[in-house]
């Protein structure tokens, strides 16, 4: 077999059995390795009794997950990676959670369905579990939820401050961030701006348990306050500036009505700025792709491509004023309210 021929037979294989790599991620998350393991390399058998596992079967885990790149084998044993770093519980950017979201037990009960969610478009979670996906998650998995809320605080923690710097608020008096999970944004905007007041809007079940600068007793529970309700239905805040953050993740009817939602709540000239990764813009592709995939199978949605993006953010009847690169993998598409929305359709 020539050199290309044997590098294309590696590559398919390797990616057939990608599910094992992500599998092997989540049994390391799971069991806590990478907390176990600290600056000095260790042997399997030593954290095997740190996270109570079998030396041998842990020796293969992390030999898996060492061929990625997690881990490294070194001197018989395994040191960490700046890659296995982030599965710890205490460092600042950790992605553990992260991890844990995108191989819940669910998902490996959706992916066999992508052959025909690609022929019908669409993604069909409701005629299978009877609900749709958010109402499953939180009615029939909330330990599903808590990972999830979590996955979204970790993901957010890496972008919030490039965003909050991005925004340039100066003269704006409120904001809401809509469909804002916890809050991480919108509370690294009001730091950032102590002029500023601010809403969290999400759905009920996700703002039981908020960061705590927002709750009553945070440093900015005075000037943040939490909105239950479905931007599906409609946007009860009054404010300024409205941010969508990896928010328009529905199928297209959904998100131009959430969009037309926020519209109807927003003044004329209202500001709305939506925050993406979007699939033609990242230089993440391989994780942008097969979420867009994940997101067609859980809510008939999708990632966007600029285009899909901005066409929906016209059709809720916003004029795109700006689109730029925000951090290293996100878009941010200002827009503004039309002073006569009648005049655009
Ligand atoms: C991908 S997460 C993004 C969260 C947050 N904006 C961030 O970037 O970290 C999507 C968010 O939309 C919320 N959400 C989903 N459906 C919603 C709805 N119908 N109304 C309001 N929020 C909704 C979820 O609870 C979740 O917090």
């Amino acid at each position: 077999m020539t050199a290309p021929a044997l590098e294309a037979v590696t590559n398919l294989r390797r990616l057939a059995l990608a599910a094992g790599h992500a599998a092997a991620l989540r049994a390391a998350a799971q069991l806590g390795v990478a907390d176990a393991l600290g600056e000095e390399p260790a042997s399997a058998a030593e954290l095997a009794h740190a996270v109570n596992a079998e030396p041998g079967t842990l020796d293969r885990l992390l030999r898996a997950l060492s061929s990625q790149g997690v881990f490294a084998a070194q001197g018989g044993g395994y040191a960490h990676t700046a890659v296995s770093r982030l599965l710890r519980t205490d460092t600042p950017r950790s992605l553990r959670d992260m991890v844990l979201w995108a191989t819940e037990p669910w998902t490996w009960t959706v992916w066999p369905r992508l052959a025909d969610a690609v022929r019908t478009g669409k993604g069909g979670f409701a005629e299978v579990h009877g609900k749709d996906f958010f109402t499953y998650l939180y009615e029939d998995a909330p330990e599903s939820a808590e990972v999830f809320n979590r996955a979204m605080t970790q993901a957010s923690r890496l972008s919030s401050a490039a965003i909050a710097a991005a925004l340039d608020l100066r003269g704006e008096l409120t904001v809401v961030d809509v469909a804002g999970g916890h809050g991480d944004l919108i509370a690294t905007v009001l730091e950032r701006d102590p002029s500023l007041r601010g809403a969290l809007f999400d759905l009920p079940g996700v703002l039981t348990e908020v960061d705590p600068r927002l709750r009553d007793d945070g440093a900015l529970g005075d000037r943040c306050r939490l909105v239950a309700g479905d931007c599906r239905e409609s946007v009860p805040v009054e404010a300024d500036v409205f941010i969508l953050k990896n928010v328009l993740e529905w199928d297209d009817a959904n998100t131009v009505a959430a969009l037309r939602n926020v519209a109807a709540s927003a003044r004329p000239g209202g500001r709305v700025v939506v925050v993406e990764n979007l699939v033609d813009g990242s230089p993440e592709t391989g994780f942008t792709t097969a979420m867009d995939l994940l997101l067609l199978l859980n809510v008939d949605g999708r990632k966007h491509l600029r285009q899909s993006l901005l066409r929906l953010v016209q059709e809720a009847g916003l004029t795109v004023t700006d689109v730029r690169p925000v951090g290293p993998y996100l878009h941010m598409i200002d827009s503004r309210v039309p002073e006569r929305p009648g005049d655009t359709g």
